[in-house]
């Protein structure tokens, strides 16, 4: 009699079909698809094509494989990152390292790194553990797994058996023997050194052999009608130079004598695989029960989930709540907000199975989606005003740098006063122009102190008029800095008024200091011009004015002789010589009067301004003038208006200008000779109440072509001329608030003339 052949290869088929079952059932109830992850590391032929079985058959019956294919000398390190990556991946229930792994590779760490659930090889440590406690429900290794499946095949009921395992590997040998003593096996485990191995196979139920040595156990060491399992498998090299499988059992022999038996091929080998792929089901069925509860699934998927009748077996149906509450009808709904879940909206109803009906389902998602669009929406918003403000922002920050730029160029700075809290703002440059550090108060007291002790009243009371006021205010001062300097400001500032007593300043206060200067040094200039001009007017009169003063010298020595002619007579006459004496003191007087005004004219002083007679400037200049008018055969006439208002000005600069328009009338005549030569000196009060002084003469009068610029500097009609003498004059007009034109006759000549406001007495 020959045992019964337990044929591997079919009985994996079964497997693999069942397994097929399972998925579709998994899927059906709402679990995910199962996947294994098979990680090969080198070029073990053998390895590669089990790996490549194991691949094939885990897409066979509707699971996904992931494969990595790892070079050799990959170091443990990034293998043991791969199996962290592949445990975080909830796309991947199973994981596979293939044996053997390379020598420098620690196996142990290997498996202990794969996470226990998804260990379907079986052997990290817990697993292992697991089954040794008794604990049957965990992943098992393949191999004792599929060889169970084996003996089940040609036992209903092995319990109480006698079961001899040979070969105690951490792979097939101990979790073998694990599950043979679970099922109520009487179990030995026996390995290569056990001395009386043959007699105590002859006692054995069921032999599994799994020690890797061929041809291990003769058909003499099988108890006639035992159940032999040959778990090894070993290429044997042929005389005829093919190899061949060999198992560690004499087949031949032990099929006469056992009840059933594996062959090798085609036994134990084709269920590892085959269990491989029940352990994956059972690891994605896992994983699905550890996700029963609704809200994990609908976290984890963000899909919705509807159970009409929760008492109906289901998904879910293990959830430690639904198990306690027995809900009839359920829904959870993900809460995403931008892509983002937020939450999840769990609703019961333990009465009624049906309770969520299509239409109530689709308001809550249509609300769900209402509310995401909102938020979508206001996230946009959010994000479009950030991004605006963030542009405005950037736009402010430039144009502060722009301004505070352009305030210090132009040496202005801005400032800003809360007349009501006192509180004054001022921009960087208010700070560099008064010279104070950056603080972040400013008073009103640092700006009086700052400025210069002569003007600190003025400000001072500036400042009070304002506050008081509230109006706008323009005030120039100078600001004593504390090295000594003197700087010029010039402060304006406009009130704005929101309520009666809310008055608040923004202005400007810009250092004028440079241009003060420069006007100072303009001043100094025209000063001195205008006082070379004037020694040169007086150098071109000096025949005449020697003249002018001979005459009365002359005059005082005649009288002298003729006193003395009369005092040598014997009785002197002494009424003819006081006579004499009144005219000599006269004279004297005139000529003295005339080097004073030379004297003053020719002096260099600063500019006094004060009220003065205009008439009696003019006179005083006649004398000057008058031997050049009458050398020159010009009829000189003054007409002047009596009791004119005084003008406020500098007595010699209006001199100047006087004799320089007389002069210049008097050349102006020299070439007439078909006319009289007049020249007439008019003083009046115009309509507009001005004092006007007018120098007309009948002279060449002014060619229009030189008309705009008879009062530019440095042109001149006269060959030897300067040119600046009507500029001068101008100049000064000007500085005296008063203006200077000329015009052409009506009949022959020209009137230059010249118009001030009469002088205001301050009133005391
Ligand atoms: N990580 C693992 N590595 C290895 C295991 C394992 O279970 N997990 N077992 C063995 C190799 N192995 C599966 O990986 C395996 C061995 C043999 C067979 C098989 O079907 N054998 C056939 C003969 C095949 C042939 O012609 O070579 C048979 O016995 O009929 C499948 C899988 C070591 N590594």
């Amino acid at each position: 009699m020959t045992a019964h052949i337990i044929d591997g290869n079919a009985i994996a088929a079964e497997v693999r079909r069942e397994v097929a079952t399972g998925v579709t059932s998994l899927l059906a109830a709402g679990g995910e698809q199962p996947g294994l992850a098979v990680v090969l590391v080198g070029n073990d032929p053998a390895s590669h094509v089990y790996v490549a079985n194991k691949v094939r058959q885990t897409d066979t019956v509707g699971m996904r494989s992931f494969r990595y294919d790892l070079p050799a000398d990959v170091s443990e390190r990034d293998l043991l990152s791969l199996i962290g990556r592949l445990n975080a991946d909830d796309a991947i229930h199973g994981i596979l390292v293939q044996f053997p792994l390379p020598q420098h590779i620690d196996s142990r760490r290997v498996v202990a790194t794969i996470n226990p659930e998804k260990d379907v090889d079986g052997f990290n440590p817990l697993n292992v553990g697991r089954v040794a406690t008794g604990m049957m429900d965990v992943l098992t290794p393949c191999t004792p797994l599929g060889v169970m499946r084996l003996i089940r095949s040609v036992h209903d009921d092995i319990a109480g058996l006698g079961a001899l395992v040979i070969g105690a590997s951490n792979v097939v040998g101990r979790p073998m023997a694990q599950l043979l003593l679970e099922a109520q096996c009487t179990v030995s485990i026996a390995h290569i050194r056990t001395t009386d191995l043959a007699a105590r196979c002859r006692q054995a139920d069921i032999l599994v052999v799994a020690t890797g040595v061929p041809d291990l156990i003769r058909g003499a060491d099988v108890k006639p009608g035992a159940t032999v399992i040959d778990v090894g498998i070993t290429r044997v090299d042929q005389p005829s130079g093919k190899s061949r499988l060999v198992g560690d059992v004499i087949f031949d022999e032990a099929v006469k004598v056992a009840g059933a038996i594996t062959p090798v091929p085609g036994g134990v080998g084709p269920m590892t695989i085959a269990c491989l792929m029940a352990n994956t089901l059972s690891a994605a069925r896992a994983a699905a029960a550890r996700a029963v509860s609704a809200l994990h699934y609908v976290i984890r998927t963000r899909e919705s989930v509807g159970l009409d009748d929760a008492s109906v077996r289901n998904l879910y149906s293990d959830d430690e709540y639904v198990r306690q509450k027995h809900p009839r009808s359920v829904l959870c709904l993900p809460v995403v907000k931008q892509t983002k879940l937020v939450g999840a909206l769990y609703l019961e109803n333990n009465l009624t199975p049906y309770a969520f009906t299509p239409d109530r389902v689709a308001v809550l998602e249509a609300s769900q989606a209402a509310i995401s669009l909102e938020n979508t929406r206001l996230y946009s918003e959010v994000q479009r005003e950030n991004t605006e403000r963030k542009r405005a922002e950037e736009e402010l920050r430039r144009s502060d740098a722009y301004l505070a730029e352009a305030q210090r160029l132009s040496r202005t700075g801005s400032f800003g006063w809360n007349v009501a809290t006192g509180e004054i703002i001022w921009s960087d440059e208010t700070f560099r122009i008064f010279d104070y550090d950056k603080a972040p108060s400013v008073t009103v007291d640092m700006v009086v102190q700052r400025t210069h002790p002569d003007d600190r009243a003025a400000v001072q009371q500036t400042i009070d008029r304002a506050a008081r006021d509230g109006k706008d205010f323009s005030h120039e001062y100078r600001l004593l800095m504390p090295d000594g300097s003197v700087r010029y400001i010039q402060a304006v500032a406009h009130a704005t008024k929101d309520a009666p007593r809310h008055v608040e300043f923004v202005g400007a206060v810009t250092d004028v200091t440079a241009t003060r200067r420069a006007e100072e040094a303009l001043r100094q200039s025209q000063a001195e011009l205008a006082h070379v001009t004037r020694l040169t007017t007086l150098g071109e009169l000096t025949a005449s004015i020697a003249h002018e003063v001979n005459q009365p010298l002359a005059t005082i020595v005649t009288n002298g002789e003729v006193c003395l002619r009369w005092l040598a007579r014997e009785v002197p006459d002494l009424a003819e010589v006081r006579e004499a004496l009144r005219d000599m003191i006269s004279n004297g007087r005139r000529a003295g009067g005339i080097i004073q005004r030379l004297r003053a004219l020719s002096k260099r002083t600063e500019t006094q301004k004060v009220g003065l007679d205009i008439n009696n400037a003019i006179s005083e200049m006649i004398p000057l003038v008058h031997q050049e008018a009458l050398g020159r055969r010009v009829s000189l006439r003054l007409e002047l208006a009596p009791a004119l208002p005084a003008v406020l000005g500098d007595r010699v600069q209006l001199q100047q200008v006087i004799i320089n328009l007389i002069v210049n009338g008097i050349e102006a005549m020299a070439p007439v000779t078909d006319r009289s030569r007049d020249l007439v000196v008019r003083s009046q009060l115009d309509d507009s109440g001005q004092v006007l002084v007018a120098v007309e003469d009948s002279g060449v009068g002014i060619d229009p072509g030189n008309a705009k610029q008879i009062f530019n500097a440095f042109f001149t009609t006269k060959p030897s001329g300067m040119g600046m003498g009507l500029s001068i004059c101008r100049s000064i007009i000007e500085n005296h608030g008063g203006k200077l034109w000329a015009t052409r006759n009506a009949g022959p000549g020209a009137t230059f003339q010249f118009a001030l406001q009469p002088h205001q007495e301050p009133r005391s």
